[in-house]
């Protein structure tokens, strides 16, 4: 499914209509009868319906929705809160059609108004204002968005809640709080941000005939599903021996922080590495290496020091690295050797993040790939900016920093941004809160480790680890878990119920 801004939207439009040889007007017509047939599944007839309608084509949609419902048996009034002389193009054609069958049309211009009119209904449609929204909403609209939304009825937007921008990054200033959203053809950016999610409700989308190519030539974001997981995921070689399934290095699990580098390990493992080491401090060897035994060792004098000849000798065989799982965020020589001294994929968390930071000044020396997995206080930490910005802009500033840098950048929050250097962009929106507990990144690392090492692509990679991780998280919940008592070591033990589901 793909993920789109307003201009990339009007620009897929313009193709189906120029390219594809679709009139606008039967786009608007399919739009509205697809929701209107969402309508009719959802909600029965002995509902009265207001269906409010602005100046735009998202006030088409409203109309062609109204001759719809009201064909099928609802009691439909449509409210216009503009004046006659806005509505034009396709949205007059079919004011006239719902004109031509129906005299329950009722001009409204102030709020007062349309508070007192909107009594007596169950429900209002609202397609005042689609993805052609700018600015700070203007009055009259404004104070009628705010009667809508203190009404105790229910309220159904047509593509997006009104007043709400498309696009990530543009601070909301009002719309309408939603129960339902029916989005047509294609989710914007801000179904996945955080602070605007809200706003939709429960979101469904609705197809309206536009060709898969238009897609394919405008947009590079898309959401990342099962579907695109089984199309992407290697499969086991029969003959595969454990040098084949990938040999990782995971460093990290200072003195105060061993658990770190064991969850890292065992999700590594459990997602299917052939071999792990782990590098860590030799004080912390007992703890590590009874709680996985299954990984090989490598001791370092402490977490920040340059690499020795020997070291990098050991890691010479190594086929991808994930640092950064309490390693502490002391300045880091370690972090610029493996940077600078090893060409290996290299992915980098936490901790290491921090240790990141002043090195961003110099170009990185790196051939391999470089993934970050930065959460929202990470990535804010990087940027030089706050996490309420981070939230209102997953997709910018992750697609920025991942250009600038030429990394793969793994944003991880309720829903996780995926960005390629190019700026390709998967949003994962698996798992639950019962994630939000300490360790649960440092699962998803050494899965991703483990992608890493096994996709000859990377960002279906990280796409992949990211769904393995909340996949599990979610099926957890729906069994012996709840979102309360979830572990990070749950997760692990989850992976196999998530396979199982992928073959
Ligand atoms: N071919 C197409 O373009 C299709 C468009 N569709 C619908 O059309 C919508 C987009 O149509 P439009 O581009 O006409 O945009 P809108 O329907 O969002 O209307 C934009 C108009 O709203 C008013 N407006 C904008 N910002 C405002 C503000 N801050 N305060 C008050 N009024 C404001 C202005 O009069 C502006 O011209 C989509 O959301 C979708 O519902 C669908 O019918 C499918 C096909
Ligand atoms: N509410 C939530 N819904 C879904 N996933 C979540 C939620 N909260 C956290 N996560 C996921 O849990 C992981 C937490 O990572 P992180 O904050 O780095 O944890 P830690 O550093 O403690 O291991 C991320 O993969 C994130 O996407
Ligand atoms: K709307």
């Amino acid at each position: 499914m793909y993920i789109v801004t307003a201009e990339e939207m009007y620009e897929i439009d313009r193709y189906a209509i120029e390219k594809g040889g679709i009139e606008g007007k039967v786009l608007m017509e399919n739009a509205g009868s697809q929701v209107a047939q969402q309508i009719i599944q959802a909600y029965n007839t002995n509902r009265k319906l207001a269906i409010v309608v602005g100046s735009g084509n998202n006030g088409g949609d409203g109309f062609v929705i109204a001759r719809y419902l009201a064909e099928y048996g609802y009691n439909v009034t449509v409210f216009q809160l503009v004046a006659d002389h806005k509505i034009k193009g396709d949205a007059a054609f079919y004011k006239q059609l719902w004109l031509n069958t129906s005299d329950k049309l009722a001009h409204v211009t102030d709020s007062h108004q349309l508070k007192q009119r909107l009594v007596d209904f169950d429900m209002v449609i609202d397609a005042i204002l689609g993805i052609g929204v700018s600015g700070a909403i203007r009055e009259p609209i404004r104070s009628m968005i705010d009667v809508i939304n203190h009404l105790p009825i229910t309220k159904i937007s047509v593509d997006i809640p009104s007043g709400l921008p498309a696009n990530d990054g543009i601070e909301v200033d009002l719309a309408i709080q939603a129960d339902q959203t029916y989005i047509i053809e294609a989710p914007k950016e801000t179904v996945f941000c955080e602070d605007t999610s809200i706003y939709y409700g429960e979101w469904e989308t609705v197809k309206i005939g536009v060709p898969q190519a238009a897609y394919f030539e405008h947009t590079s974001r898309q959401r990342w599903c099962k579907k695109n997981v089984r199309a992407t995921f290697p499969k086991r070689n029969k003959y595969a021996h454990k040098g084949t399934n990938g040999r990782g290095l995971v460093i990290g699990g200072q003195l105060t922080m061993p658990g770190a580098i064991v969850l890292a390990a065992r999700a590594a493992l459990r997602s299917g590495a052939g071999l792990i080491t782990v590098a860590t401090v030799k004080e912390n060897l007992p703890i590590v290496s009874s709680s996985c035994i299954e990984a090989t060792y490598h001791l370092l004098p402490n977490l920040t020091d340059r690499l020795t000849d020997r070291d990098l000798e050991a890691f010479e065989q190594i086929d991808a690295i994930a640092v950064g799982m309490g390693v502490g965020r002391d300045e880091s020589q370690l972090l610029s050797d493996l940077i600078e001294k090893l060409d290996k994929p290299l992915l980098i968390d936490a901790d290491s993040l921090y240790q990141l930071k002043p090195l961003l000044e110099t170009q990185l020396q790196h051939e391999a790939p470089i993934v970050i997995t930065p959460h929202y206080g990470e990535m804010a930490m990087l940027t030089d900016t706050t996490v309420p910005k981070v939230k209102r802009s997953p997709f910018s500033i992750s697609r920025q920093f991942a250009e600038k840098y030429q990394v793969y950048v793994v944003l991880k929050g309720r829903h996780t941004v995926i960005t390629a250097p190019n700026g390709e962009q998967i949003i994962s929106d698996q798992g639950n809160a019962g994630l939000a507990k300490g360790g649960t990144g440092d699962v998803l690392s050494g899965i991703l480790l483990t992608m890493i090492m096994q996709h000859k692509e990377l960002l279906p990679a990280l796409a992949n680890g990211c769904y393995l991780h909340g996949k599990s998280a979610d099926y957890l919940v729906e069994t012996d878990h709840t979102e309360m008592d979830l572990l990070a070591t749950d997760v692990i033990e989850g992976l196999s119920q998530v396979f199982r589901t992928l073959s």
